[in-house]
């Protein structure tokens, strides 16, 4: 598919008006953990668009996800909000057939703030999930990620390299939570399981306060603030859009692969780069300004994406420019809406 068409259409549109949705004689009962989140919210658009029935649990108080990002759907009969925090079981007598397990605070700062959280999200949720397939015979999607490999000392990363984590650093919380996850997940029998490891993703519904780096730079820039390079700008990641994604996760589910299984674009961008291309796009008048890199944070990282390609038949088909563009008018569009009355 070009990216001519993709752009803004169709599936791949952000549903403000809700367009009529075609009966589907194949529709599924789904449950997506975190379905507030940035990730969750547009898979439950696309699902729903498919003609699926949803339910999506989150947290009373939208831990780090959002109402408005689901806000669009809550009249609707296909979808169902449910208020649960998953370090408790769910004990629900509903038959699904799928869960997309997403559900997991993923900015690091965020991820940080509560250590004990996060660990108790990743290992009591999933477990809690997992018991949830069981009893219903669902399908099982753990939402994994890149951080599982650490600091790499093997470039590209294929899902045969085991990482290179430090257990007691301040991202341990979550790299070793997913770590965790996985182990669950492979230890648990009885469950079909689908893991996705997820690298850098960014796109609309990011919030300007998630402390990622395509988030924070959108903010700067548009706001006329200097871009926040963290370490010496020579750092780099391999950013999907979050079409992508989504694209990567639904064939995940309905194939029958259940090994671990990258998801990510493999063009790799340090981050001056990065900072310089949002401040082109942006048309910013932004500098760069410098600052202390995190603890632990991994000086590069970009998948080998040959096992999705093969076993999936899926690779990334945004580009960049056209993601941070349409990202940045998301960004813009917020920071209109949040601006006080003059
Ligand atoms: O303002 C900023 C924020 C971040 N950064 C840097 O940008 C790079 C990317 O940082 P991000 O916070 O966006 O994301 P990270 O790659 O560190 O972690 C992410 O990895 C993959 C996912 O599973 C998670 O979404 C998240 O843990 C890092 O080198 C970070 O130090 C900046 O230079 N400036």
């Amino acid at each position: 598919m070009s990216h001519a068409h993709t752009k803004l259409a169709g599936l791949y549109a952000y549903p403000t008006v809700i367009p009529e949705i075609p009966a589907n004689k194949d529709a599924k009962l789904v449950l997506v953990t975190g379905g507030a989140g940035f990730v969750g919210s547009h898979v439950i658009d696309r699902l729903m668009l498919q003609g699926h029935r949803v339910l999506t649990g989150c947290l009373d108080n939208f831990y780090t996800g959002s109402k408005r990002n689901i806000a669009h759907w809550a009249d609707h009969p296909n979808f169902c909000l449910l208020s649960h925090d998953i370090t408790d079981p769910l004990l629900i007598d509903v038959q699904f057939d799928r869960i997309y397990h997403l559900a997991c605070p993923a900015s690091p700062p965020h991820y940080q703030s509560d250590p004990i959280a996060t660990l108790k999200t990743a290992f009591m949720g999933t477990l809690h999930m997992l018991d949830l397939a069981k009893r219903t015979g669902a399908r099982f999607l753990l939402s994994s990620t890149s951080e599982i490999y650490g600091d790499p000392q093997v470039h590209p990363q294929p899902e045969t390299y085991w990482g290179n984590v430090n257990s007691i650093g301040p991202r341990a919380c979550y790299d070793e939570g997913k770590r965790v996850s996985e182990a669950l997940v492979y230890s648990y029998t009885g469950v079909d399981i689908r893991v996705a490891r997820i690298f850098n993703a960014y796109g609309p519904r990011l919030s300007p306060s998630d402390g990622r780096v395509i988030s924070n730079f959108l903010t700067q820039s548009i706001q006329g603030l200097p871009l926040s390079v963290y370490g010496d700008g020579s750092t780099s990641r391999s950013y999907q859009y979050i079409h992508d994604l989504v694209d990567g996760l639904l064939l995940l589910m309905e194939s029958q692969y259940s090994l671990p299984i990258n998801i990510g674009n493999t063009c790799e961008y340090n981050l001056i780069q990065l900072a310089n291309l949002v401040i082109k796009i942006t048309g910013s008048a932004s500098d760069i300004v410098f600052a202390e890199a995190p603890i632990d944070d991994p000086h590069r990282r970009r998948p080998d994406i040959s096992r999705a390609k093969e076993i999936l038949g899926w690779e990334p088909k945004w580009d960049i420019e056209q993601g941070i563009r349409e990202t940045a008018e998301w960004f813009r569009t917020i920071s209109m809406e949040l601006r006080p009355e003059i």
